[in-house]
């Protein structure tokens, strides 16, 4: 599984905190990454201690860990839909996340994100945005005024030259993602490829997200605007919840 900075101290107090927010019969989006996987282990705990939730993983890694610690689960077919349980909560990490406050400020408010450092930010997105609340769980590594970070950006392989042409014209610097143990590029669980696409200070994230969404060959991309309710910030000593 990618690791990303921050401790993991602090990331399992995030993940456990907003896997104690989880109720007894609930659907649960299962996050991606290191600090989500903190909240699924957390969760495997609480259903050995008799709690009744299922899961909706958004990637391969996140289901077989569920699937590990005993996280009873659910296809995102079975539970969405006219007789589906819905979704009640999901909780999923972040790369950046842009908060409120100043300085040594606690951070106050919780704005848009950008996710996809483990290129799984399509079925995130679709699990994410379907849940009824979307607790975000993250380390103080994570929070900035400004999102800042390239936006990965999943594409078709077929579209690569031109989404990348695309986001030049947009004012950002397309790389694409190779993989670290192998030649060769990334390919997503969807058998797609990701652009990293750094644009410098993103001061519109929400125009940033509508220009990138309607350019062909995009399956996906990785900023959530208007989607987190909550973002869980695991510090060395204790967790802040700042919300939307
Ligand atoms: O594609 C991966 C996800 O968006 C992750 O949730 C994100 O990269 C954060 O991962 P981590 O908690 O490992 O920093």
């Amino acid at each position: 599984m990618k690791t990303s900075g921050g401790s993991d101290a602090a990331k399992r107090r995030a993940g456990e905190s907003a896997a104690e927010a989880v109720a007894d019969g609930e659907v649960v989006g299962l996050g991606t990454g290191s600090t989500a996987a903190h909240a699924i282990r957390r969760l495997g705990d609480r259903v050995d201690a008799g709690l009744d939730v299922r899961g909706v993983a958004t990637s391969f890694a996140s289901r077989e860990l569920a699937a590990e610690r005993g996280v009873p689960l659910l296809d995102l077919d079975e539970a969405v839909g006219p007789d589906a349980p819905g979704i009640d909560v999901a909780i999923d990490g972040a790369d950046q996340v842009a908060v409120g406050g100043e300085g040594d400020e606690p951070a106050t408010g919780v704005g848009a994100l950008i996710k996809g450092g483990g290129a799984a930010h399509a079925r995130e997105k679709l699990v994410d945005a379907a849940a009824d609340r979307f607790l975000v769980v993250a380390d103080p590594s994570k929070e900035a005024p400004v999102l800042d970070r390239p936006v990965p950006v999943e594409v078709l392989p077929a579209g690569r030259t031109a989404v990348a042409e695309a986001v030049r014209a947009a004012g950002g610097e397309p790389t694409l993602r190779r993989a670290e143990r192998k030649d060769g590029p990334v390919v997503t669980d969807n058998g797609n490829l990701v652009l990293d696409c750094a644009f410098g200070a993103i001061d519109d994230p929400d125009t940033l997200a509508t220009t990138l969404a309607t350019t062909p060959g995009v399956v996906e991309h990785g900023i959530f605007v208007g989607l987190a309710d909550e973002v869980h910030v695991g510090t060395e000593t204790g967790v802040r919840i700042a919300r939307r």
